[in-house]
């Protein structure tokens, strides 16, 4: 039994998923595009990185057998090593939506069977008597944005109107999300999450997966930034997950970072907040000491979408991977017999792609633990395996959905 570890590394896709012409996304490969741009040297920053993508951890977890695996072709300019180690593979999603809580509900064994909704494309991204409602229960003279966008160019964009006006930025994208944009201190924060608590309440009929909170700080529109008082707001899973098992079973579920907001908080028993994926590893080795036999510790590691995927910053997003994987040797050093890691992502974000929004593809699944069995454990047709497999480890009855590949 001992302890589980479960890292999502946000948006860390490796291409090759069935239904991907269906999403437009058809050749989209984060891992794959990422590796091929680095290796022709079009992923260099001065002070930052430069070369081939280096990840000679995740390659030892079998990174490299799973991209071909997924995708058919070997990472380009990346070695493959002749031993690897720990049970790996890839999965498809079978929740329809390729964004955060679908995927991270169908890793903890609860695929999203029903459809989100979505606001407009064209025009006016939400419906006028939505806005005038939300408006008239805030007192605010009205929104800005009401469009799809990146996050980042709607605050250079917006921001200083927001400020002249007191009207809060709101956007959406391709996921079912309802973003809202506000200055920490001339907006204020608290004001922000109150409203969004109001926009919550309204878009429940209209079966949106999330409102979000993305304070921002600055003077200027060259200056605006966001910070890490960023705040999800999420429907409750469909059905009980993973989280919730075990909490019932008297185990706690340790939730690093924003794994606490993607399940509204059902089934989480701690919440470890960290602002960035080195402070996430932080939080998550010393969250590692405290768990007990028997207990989950779950992170979600944001920066890689968030930073850069969405950003489509090719050599930010290597550079964050070669972070991340030279780090893995610390948390390795900290499992004790008995413990199992598995490294996966809830959908793709490939930088190298047209637009700014999550790309369908398969995820990879790196096992590992202290005598676990070196092998494949190929094509899963869903990434409730993951949460299956931590089950089975964990020693709790099977759920509905998944198998173990233990
Ligand atoms: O462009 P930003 O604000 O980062 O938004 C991105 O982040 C949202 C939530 O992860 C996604 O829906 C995507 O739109
Ligand atoms: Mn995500
Ligand atoms: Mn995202």
């Amino acid at each position: 039994m001992a302890r589980a570890f479960l890292f999502v590394l946000d948006s860390f896709g490796i291409g090759g998923a069935r239904d991907a012409e269906a999403y437009q996304d058809l050749g989209s490969n984060t891992l794959g595009h990422i590796a091929e741009f680095c290796a022709a040297g079009a992923a260099d920053r001065e002070g930052l990185r430069d070369g081939p993508l280096k990840l000679p951890n995740m390659s030892s977890l079998g990174l490299m057998h799973i991209a071909r695996l997924a995708s058919g072709d070997w990472p380009v300019g990346m070695p493959v090593p002749e031993r690897v180690f720990g049970m790996h593979g890839a999965a498809n999603e079978v929740s329809r939506g390729k964004d955060t809580p679908s995927g991270h509900w169908e890793i903890a064994g609860t695929p999203v069977m029903f459809d989100w909704g979505y606001f407009s494309q064209e025009g006016d991204a939400f419906p006028p008597e939505l806005i005038e409602a939300i408006c008239q229960e805030a007192g605010l003279p009205g929104i800005l944005g009401n469009c799809h966008a990146s996050g980042t160019d709607i605050i250079a964009r917006l921001g200083e109107e927001h400020i002249r006006t007191g009207k809060p930025i709101c956007y959406t994208s391709t996921d079912s999300v309802f973003q809202i944009a506000a200055h920490e201190t001339h907006f204020g924060l608290q004001r922000l999450i109150d409203f969004c608590l109001i926009v919550r309440k309204h878009l429940d009929p209209l079966n949106i997966g999330r409102v979000i909170a993305r304070p921002f700080i600055g003077e200027s529109s060259a200056a605006f930034e966001r910070t890490g008082n960023r705040r999800d707001f999420s429907v409750l899973p469909p059905e009980p997950t993973l989280l919730d098992r075990l909490k019932e079973a008297g185990r706690t579920v340790h939730a690093v970072g924003k794994i606490g907001d993607i399940f509204a908080h059902q089934g989480v028993s701690r919440v470890i907040k960290a602002n960035g994926n080195d402070a996430l590893m932080n939080a998550t080795l010393a969250t590692m000491d405290d768990a007990q036999d028997g207990d989950l510790v779950f992170t979600n590691f944001v920066d890689f979408d968030m930073l850069y995927g969405h950003r489509r910053d090719v050599p930010g997003y290597a550079a964050a991977l070669e972070a991340f994987d030279k780090r893995l040797p610390e948390v390795i050093r900290k499992m004790k017999p008995g413990d199992l890691l598995i490294l996966t992502a809830d959908h793709g974000c490939d930088p190298t792609w047209r637009g700014t929004d999550h790309t369908r593809e398969r995820v990879p699944i790196m096992a590992y633990g202290p005598g676990l069995p070196n092998r494949l454990i190929g094509l899963r047709d869903s990434y409730a395996d993951i949460g299956e497999t931590v089950a089975g480890h964990l020693g709790i009855a099977p759920g509905r959905h998944g198998r173990s590949f233990l």
